[in-house]
């Protein structure tokens, strides 16, 4: 691809305590498109996620923010356009959904635009929500602040298939818009159907790269992968 990427690792090796995690990293992501990231439990999906989102320092190589290098740490990402979302579910469970919309950084019809289903339950605690709902909070509002990136790490854990579906979708949704999603998933076929492109790292490393397309014409390259 020519044009400049919205957020991308180049060379990128990163872990924890001088230790690599994860090794030459190379990655884009464009805006419109959903990139999976993917592979087994302690390949590094998390740690490539995190070191973009300027939670982890590279050890080597770097990362770059719509054509520039960015070293910046996460909070500084956050306001220059990065959504960072991940399993822990960031709602304040003693105000109401409403309240919660508010403390966000967009405004909350943009939040209710994205997920409609919460309007009904703007005058509940958030902590008396389902998980699925929680979630759908947490994620409407990073979508309502208009992201021109989102990092999604696990946002699904322990969630039903059907929301997890309206997670994804809620995804699509914002790529179409014009938004970069890297989506890290741990429900890989539900992911390839959502994704333009998908990423395999196994043991640290890069191992397989393509289309969705491509990858599910030939799913046993991917299978390998996790054998
Ligand atoms: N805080 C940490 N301190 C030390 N090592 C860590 C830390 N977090 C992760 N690791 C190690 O780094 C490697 C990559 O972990 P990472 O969490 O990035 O993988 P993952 O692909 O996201 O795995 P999972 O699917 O289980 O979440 C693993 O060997 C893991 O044990």
């Amino acid at each position: 691809m020519t044009k400049t990427a919205a957020i991308a690792a180049r060379g990128l090796s990163a872990g924890y305590h001088g230790a690599a995690a994860v090794r030459d990293i190379e990655l884009e992501v464009h805006a419109g498109e959903v990139v999976l990231l993917a592979g087994a439990n302690g390949a590094g999906k998390t740690t490539t996620l995190m070191t973009l989102a300027g939670a982890l320092r590279p050890l080597t190589g770097h990362t770059e923010l719509r054509g520039r290098r960015c070293a910046e740490p996460v909070h500084r990402r956050v306001r220059a356009g990065v959504g960072v979302v991940t399993e822990k579910r960031v709602v304040f469970n003693q105000l109401t959904v409403a309240e919660n919309l508010t403390l966000g950084r967009g405004d909350t019809a943009t939040a209710l635009a994205h997920f409609p289903e919460l309007e009904k339950r703007l005058g509940v605690k958030a902590g008396l929500l389902s998980g699925g709902e929680q979630q759908m909070l947490s994620l409407a509002r990073v979508l309502a602040a208009g992201p021109s990136v989102i990092l999604a790490d696990e946002l699904s854990l322990g969630l039903a298939p059907i929301v997890v579906n309206r997670l994804l979708a809620a995804l699509r949704a914002a790529a179409d818009a014009g938004a970069a999603v890297l989506l890290v998933e741990q429900h890989v076929r539900l992911a390839l159907d959502t994704a333009d492109r998908a990423c395999f790292l196994q043991r640290g490393q890069l191992a397989l790269a393509g289309t969705t397309d491509a990858i599910k014409q030939d799913p046993s390259r991917m299978e390998a992968i996790y054998l």
